[in-house]
């Protein structure tokens, strides 16, 4: 694999694209009411202790899994911020399992109207059928009110079952949940699927997968993803908010697990050692920040590398020993993603405010 520089390629460079740059992930532009510079928000529905509220602490607020044993039922919405970094900026909503869309007194026009996601929680330990009528009345109900918004569902809880129930229980979920939209008339309604537990890494990969699919912007990354990996002799690269830990995009290769996980604890292993040997600046409150970075080597000849490109925005690179001996190369490449990653910023900016020259 040739190792060029990043920067003779252009796609490096933000100025490629007009101020106006439209780009959505399915190539067509969206039709109001959604306005895309508005910030996303994100619903947690599902039946009652299906594990909505276990989800917002597990990936938001790094509650441990065996904590949310002890949560109580919500009867009220809980509205969250989540600010993390300029790609991970939207409002979470969870929502009691008891909300009732078709009582005249619920906001459900306020509550699907704007652009985003509804996820759906189906715990996969229970008798799911009541569930999934609730999930069709649901989504049918939040389409007709807005049909631009992202339906995915969580089969969540799937720690209790075997791999091979695992498998069949989704078929089951999801050719029930197809069946039923088809037979009301609503085949163009799109429903994605994922397995989930807040007891391993699936539920942050199910998240991460949720936020890219609101990121305009998403394609582009990928791109610069893609020429960073082909001119570095890199084999993955993601981009990681170091906050919650979901990767907010990644080249074309294939995702596995393995890498992913392997990605995340190498961003808690310098966030540790930052905090404890770090040395802050005056005011800082860790000494993890703009400018960290970390090469950790492993013992079966793979090296992982870390480059902070944005506030709290890391790129994570796994690759062969034998390709990291350019390691100049590598590093002058992923400065170039991350002056593309800034020109972005400065492009987002302007959108949200245009007055900024
Ligand atoms: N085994 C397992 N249990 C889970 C998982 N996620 C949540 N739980 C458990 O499910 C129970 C209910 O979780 P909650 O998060 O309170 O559920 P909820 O959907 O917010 O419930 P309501 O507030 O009643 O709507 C808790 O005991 C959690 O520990 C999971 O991935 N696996």
């Amino acid at each position: 694999m040739g190792k060029n520089s990043f920067e003779d390629q252009n796609f490096a460079d933000t100025s490629t694209f007009s101020e106006d740059f439209d780009y959505k992930g399915n190539g067509t532009p969206e039709p109001p009411p959604n306005d895309e510079n508005a910030r996303p928000r994100i619903l947690l529905m599902g039946l009652r202790r299906s594990g909505k509220s276990s989800i917002s602490k597990v990936v938001f607020q790094k509650m441990s899994p065996n904590e949310t044993l002890f949560l109580e039922t919500s009867n009220k919405i809980v509205k969250e911020n989540i600010r993390n970094s300029a790609f991970v900026d939207f409002e979470l909503w969870d929502l009691p399992g008891q909300t009732d869309f078709f009582d005249p007194n619920s906001d459900a026009d306020i509550m699907f109207g704007l652009r985003g996601s509804l996820i759906f929680v189906i715990d996969a330990q229970d008798d799911y059928i009541e569930a999934l009528n609730k999930l069709h009345s649901t989504v049918t109900k939040a389409y007709k009110i807005n049909p631009n918004i992202k339906f995915e569902v969580f089969i969540h809880k799937i720690d209790g079952l075997t791999e091979d129930n695992k498998i069949e229980t989704q078929r089951d979920i999801h050719q029930r949940a197809m069946d039923d939209l088809s037979d009301s008339g609503f085949d163009q309604l799109q429903l994605n699927f994922h397995l989930t537990s807040i007891y391993d890494h699936s539920i942050f990969e199910a998240f991460s997968k949720v936020v890219q699919r609101l990121m305009i912007y998403l394609p582009f990354i990928e791109n610069l993803l893609n020429l960073l990996i082909t001119n570095s002799a890199i084999e993955k690269a993601f981009l990681f908010d170091v906050v919650s830990k979901m990767y907010i995009a990644t080249d074309s290769t294939p995702v596995d697990m393995q890498s992913y996980e392997l990605c995340c604890d190498m961003i808690d292993v310098v966030i540790d050692i930052s905090w404890i040997y770090g040395v802050k600046d005056d005011n800082a409150s860790s000494a993890y920040d703009d400018y960290s970075s970390s090469v950790i080597k492993l013992n079966n000849g793979t090296v992982l590398f870390l480059r902070e490109v944005g506030h709290y925005l890391a790129v994570v690179c796994i690759l062969r020993e034998e390709n990291f001996d350019r390691r100049g190369i590598i590093t002058y490449n992923v400065l170039c993603f991350r002056n593309a990653i800034q020109q972005l910023f400065e492009l987002m900016n302007k959108k949200s405010n245009p007055e900024i020259k």
